[in-house]
């Protein structure tokens, strides 16, 4: 949408204030006419009205619309006029003198907006439109928070000719409400919800992780970036084949491979919220319900190890079976079981029950989702959880090898290349170390010299983990020879 004109305000004796004279005497002819039915009968009422309409209609072919800031019972601020205060903040800029500005996204970014008693001009399809801001006082009845007194609420105002009646109530306000709805959406604070049994609390969601930084072969992360991006705009398709406009991702791979900075990096792509459901923290099935359908669209709903959280039965697994678990899962459970004091007693959330809310109703409620489930351990899953259909796309983050390592050095040491990198790089595909442990090894160290003591650090721990792997091997050799031979004493001829 391109604002034409130059600024017009209701000073300015610009074409939009005519019509505000001409609203005001139209406004005071209408006062008139109220004071005077009184006194005409009722036919002759009925006459006047008629042929004044008309008359109205002849010297004044413009149609106004009055969008209020709060609506009922002024409990909330109503969508249309926060969108229509976004949709002209660039038409504010160009064309207002008086202007508002505001700090959003964590006072990162300043907003600007038309202030009261402003009037900017808008085009679309060659038609030009009038909007004017405005504040009007109204009347507070006394309730339990407020005594009763006057408020102030502001309004936007469109004027145009009756002739565009039909492109203005249709594609015109179509647009500006869609436009003003993205705009509001970019400039927001994002979030990362959390909740407790069945509702939701909230942070401000700040994680620096992109796709840019995220070690993993290029091509993979090529084609997860170029999915989401088309997911996100399908949504017209989705409506024309019939389908829920949400998708679903499986992260799996061992611990410290970057699922869950995946997942940030998959937010700050989209400017999606994040919900992260704990399930062990939800007491039954209609709380997860309740859940779920309080969630926004354009968000990330994220259920993190999934095989912990609920068993193929339905039932919940306990989190003192840590002790079965290897360490980095360890440290997940514990996590979980600090996080739920009640435990499993208060917990009853279904395998079913999660299926239905991923397939049913609630996957309808208007807007773009996305659902990841994370696990160390994909073949624990129900085979029903995870098809196609539910998780659309199963990505496998895995060990650290020397595509994603050149990433982690780019990050970390600011180096595209060096001596060592070709020995880190044959190290790397004979053992398995995670991203995590990587680039733990490259985290500063020393004021000088710093990439050469990370990479010397990481050589070593590289040799470490190879010796002692070729050290595994010789005991499994030899545990196996052993296992034979017992294996042939025991099973001697007399045995048969
Ligand atoms: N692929 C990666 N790219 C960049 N950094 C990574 C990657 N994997 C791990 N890291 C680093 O390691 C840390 C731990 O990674 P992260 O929590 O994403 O792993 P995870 O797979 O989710 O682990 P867990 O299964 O234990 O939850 C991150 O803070 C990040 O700095």
């Amino acid at each position: 949408m391109k604002i034409d004109q130059p600024i017009k305000t209701a000073n300015s004796g610009g074409g939009g204030n005519a019509f505000a004279h001409l609203g005001s005497v139209v406004a005071g002819m209408m006062f008139a006419w109220a004071i005077l039915q009184q006194f005409l009968p009722p036919d002759l009422r009925a006459y006047v009205t008629k042929y004044s309409q008309r008359f109205l209609r002849y010297v004044y072919p413009y149609i106004q619309i009055t969008f209020n800031e709060y609506t009922g019972e002024r409990l909330m601020r109503s969508e249309a006029y926060l969108a229509i205060e976004n949709y002209l903040s660039s038409a504010a800029t160009t064309q207002a003198k008086r202007l508002k500005g505001d700090l959003v996204k964590n006072n990162q970014s300043l907003v600007v907006s038309m202030d009261d008693h402003e009037e900017v001009s808008d085009k679309h399809n060659g038609v030009k439109l009038w909007w004017a801001s405005g504040k009007k006082e109204s009347r507070r009845r006394a309730s339990s928070f407020h005594a009763d007194g006057v408020d102030e609420s502001g309004y936007y105002k469109l004027t145009f000719h009756k002739a565009q009646r039909e492109l203005v109530f249709g594609p015109y306000l179509r647009h500006v409400l869609k436009q003003g709805k993205e705009i509001r959406f970019q400039n927001r604070q994002r979030k990362l919800y959390t909740n407790n049994n069945w509702y939701w609390t909230h942070v401000v969601f700040e994680h620096p992780a992109n796709f840019k930084t995220l070690a993993m072969d290029p091509s993979e992360k090529q084609e997860i970036i170029n999915d989401l991006i088309t997911f996100s705009k399908n949504e017209e398709f989705y409506a024309r084949i019939g389908r829920a406009w949400k998708r679903g991702y499986l992260l799996f791979g061992p611990p410290g491979t970057g699922k869950s900075t995946m997942i940030a990096a998959m937010a700050n792509l989209l400017n999606y919220d994040i919900y992260d459901l704990e399930l062990t923290a939800v007491k039954d099935n209609t709380s997860l319900r309740r859940l779920l359908i309080e969630t926004s669209s354009k968000s990330i709903i994220v259920i993190e190890d999934i095989d912990c959280s609920l068993d193929l039965t339905g039932q919940r697994k306990k989190a003192a079976k840590v002790e079965e678990v290897k360490d980095g899962e360890a440290s997940n459970q514990a996590k979980r079981a600090e996080k739920d004091p009640d435990g499993e007693k208060a917990s009853r959330v279904t395998l079913s029950g999660l299926l239905n809310f991923i397939d049913g109703l609630w996957s309808s409620c208007g807007g773009e989702r996305l659902l990841v489930f994370t696990t160390n351990h994909i073949e624990k899953l129900d085979p029903a959880l995870i098809r196609k259909g539910r998780m659309d796309k199963h990505v496998k983050l895995s060990y650290c090898r020397f595509e994603a390592f050149k990433v982690l050095a780019k990050n970390y040491l600011e180096i595209d290349t060096h001596p060592l990198f070709d020995h880190i790089g044959k190290l790397l595909n004979e053992v398995d170390l995670t991203p995590a442990d990587v680039a733990e090894h490259l985290m500063p160290k020393s004021a000088s010299n710093n990439v050469e003591v990370c990479l010397e650090s990481l050589v070593e721990a590289l040799e470490e983990a190879k010796t002692a792997k070729l050290k595994g091997e010789e005991g499994t050799e030899e545990v196996k020879t052993e296992t034979k031979d017992l294996v042939f004493v025991s099973g001697s001829p007399e045995g048969d």
